[in-house]
């Protein structure tokens, strides 16, 4: 089946999100799909799955013109979308999540469910998926939850399979397998199109590539032609630096002081007796497979979650118990893993969240009340400095694309006072231009002195910013590289991250 998108044009309000695209979908044949963060990628893509009526234009399929009143029309028309945040019920099993949504009474039928236990098993060792029926959800990695999502569109009988950044939440042995399930749908006959931010892995898995920028196709081309700054380079606009420039190595005092530190989530412990330093100017790196305890670490040192056992000394002080606000007015800046829960207030205007935990500041407040005049100005300048793309600062938050909320975050954490920067995972889902921007201002608040601590599951950025590297296991720091010292290699810190050193 070949899908055509032409001409397609997607307005909101004043935004044009798509501009005259014109994308043909091949069969057999992996589209890798990249652009900026707010370049309109998922808008395209949601058009293509029916979530979105287009402005104007049209989809082509085989030669013939289609009208998608919702996503149920393009799956029905074999467009299947698997969305970066999962839509799975955590209590049902493989099976039930498969069946439910097809099933139009909502309920669970006995000869439904018998099928779709033999067909889920049928697809998973036709494409190497690798999934038990019988599963429950919640009891699966978030990999192979992601396989389920896979599974619940191939049993929907589609032929194009969009994949909305897949690798952001996966780990590089995940990837590889990932990449074996790609190529085995491709070459069972299906079209892929593949989003991502990761230029490597985009040169490595799709058989051509589209450019988007602002909204319009900027360029295509295949892998053998092109090269990382190439396809950076077609994506904002300009070439991009990938090297983070930053001043000498000048380490000052301890900043933060962690001892045996101790934390349990749903009665497990998930961080086993932590000790660290971070001393003003330096960057620790903390590098991990997701879920060894690196998340509940930074959460605790923000006060988000209470420890059982340890402490926590900030420039001296016992700051253990310390609220999240009281860390906050101290000078700590968090960046949170997750912008949707912790981050951002979704129905707030831009301007509003980036105030979110400064209102109180003299500077923005008039007597009692805030002035709004004030915040608005901040917000304006804030937002360009970090090039926080939104129609304006009265936007809706979750009216942005993905990169440009994170970017939000980023831009209020980071553009005031701080003594100290925690932040999880702060570049996942940006493009290559913000993420070198961030890592700068990262690189800028270490250089004015600040302590600062990541958190990131992707090795090069551990590597690209890091005075000090840590490896956590299991609840547990199992190595420490000093890369000013000694050379640090890849393979080594993976080798650690995967338990050897323990
Ligand atoms: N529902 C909406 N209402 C208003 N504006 C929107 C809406 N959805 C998207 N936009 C705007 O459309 C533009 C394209 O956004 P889109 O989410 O498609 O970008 P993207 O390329 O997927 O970005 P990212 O890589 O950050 O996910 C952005 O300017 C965004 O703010």
């Amino acid at each position: 089946m070949q899908v055509a998108l032409r001409s397609i044009t997607k307005r909101f309000g004043p935004v044009v999100a798509n501009k005259d695209v014109d994308l043909t979908i091949r069969p057999g044949e992996v589209l890798g799909l990249l652009g900026e963060n707010g370049a309109g990628k998922s808008t395209l893509m949601n058009v293509l799955c029916g979530l979105y009526s287009p402005t104007s234009g049209e989809i082509v399929i085989d030669g013939a013109p289609v009208q998608f009143a919702g996503p149920g029309d393009a799956i029905r028309a074999g467009i299947g979308m698997v969305h970066q945040h999962f839509m799975l019920i955590p209590v049902f099993t493989v099976a039930e999540n498969v069946v439910l949504g097809i099933e139009p009474t909502g309920r669970l039928d006995h000869l439904d469910l018998a099928t779709a236990r033999a067909e889920v098993r049928r697809l998973s060792q036709e494409h190497g998926l690798a999934v038990d029926p019988d599963a429950r959800i919640e009891d699966l990695p978030v990999g192979v939850q992601q396989r389920v999502e896979i599974l619940k569109v191939l049993f929907r009988s589609a032929d194009v399979l969009i994949l909305d950044e897949p690798t952001a939440v996966l780990t590089p042995q995940e990837v590889d397998e990932f990449f074996q399930i790609v190529r085995s749908l491709r070459d069972a006959g299906k079209a892929i199109v593949f989003i991502t931010h990761k230029l490597n892995e985009i040169l490595d898995i799709a058989d051509r590539i589209s450019v988007i920028r602002r909204g319009e196709i900027a360029g295509e081309g295949v892998p053998r032609d092109l090269t990382p700054a190439k396809l950076a380079e077609m994506m904002v606009g300009r070439p991009v630096a990938f090297d983070v420039p930053r001043g000498a190595f000048a380490p000052g005092d301890v900043v933060l002081d962690v001892t045996d530190l101790v934390v349990i989530r749903d009665d497990a412990v998930v961080v086993d007796g932590v000790s660290l330093q971070v001393r003003s100017g330096e960057v620790m790196g903390i590098a991990g497979v997701q879920g060894n305890g690196q998340s509940a670490l930074i959460e605790a040192l923000a006060g988000l979650r209470p420890t059982v056992g340890g402490t926590v000394r900030f420039d001296g002080r016992d700051i253990t118990r310390a609220s999240p606000r009281a860390r906050h007015r101290m000078g700590i800046a968090h960046i949170p893993e997750d912008r949707q829960r912790a981050g951002l207030v979704g129905s707030f205007t831009v301007a509003e969240n980036m105030v979110l935990d400064t209102y109180y500041d003299d500077r923005f407040s008039r007597g009692a009340a805030i002035d709004w005049n004030k915040v608005i100005a901040e917000a304006e300048t804030v937002a360009q400095a970090y090039d926080v793309r939104t129609p304006s600062v009265h936007t809706a938050a979750n009216h942005l694309s993905g990169g440009n909320q994170q970017k939000l975050v980023v831009a209020r954490e980071l553009s005031r006072d701080t003594r100290m920067v925690i932040a999880g995972q702060p570049t996942r889902g940006l493009d290559v231009g913000s993420i070198a921007y961030i890592h700068e201002r990262l690189m800028a608040a270490r250089d004015e002195g600040d302590a600062v601590l990541i958190v990131s599951s992707e090795l090069d950025e551990i590597m690209a910013v890091s005075d000090r590297i840590l490896v956590m296991f299991k609840g547990r720091i199992v190595a420490e590289f000093h890369p000013h010292e000694r050379a640090v290699d890849k393979g080594e810190i993976g080798l650690a991250m995967a338990g050897a050193a323990a």
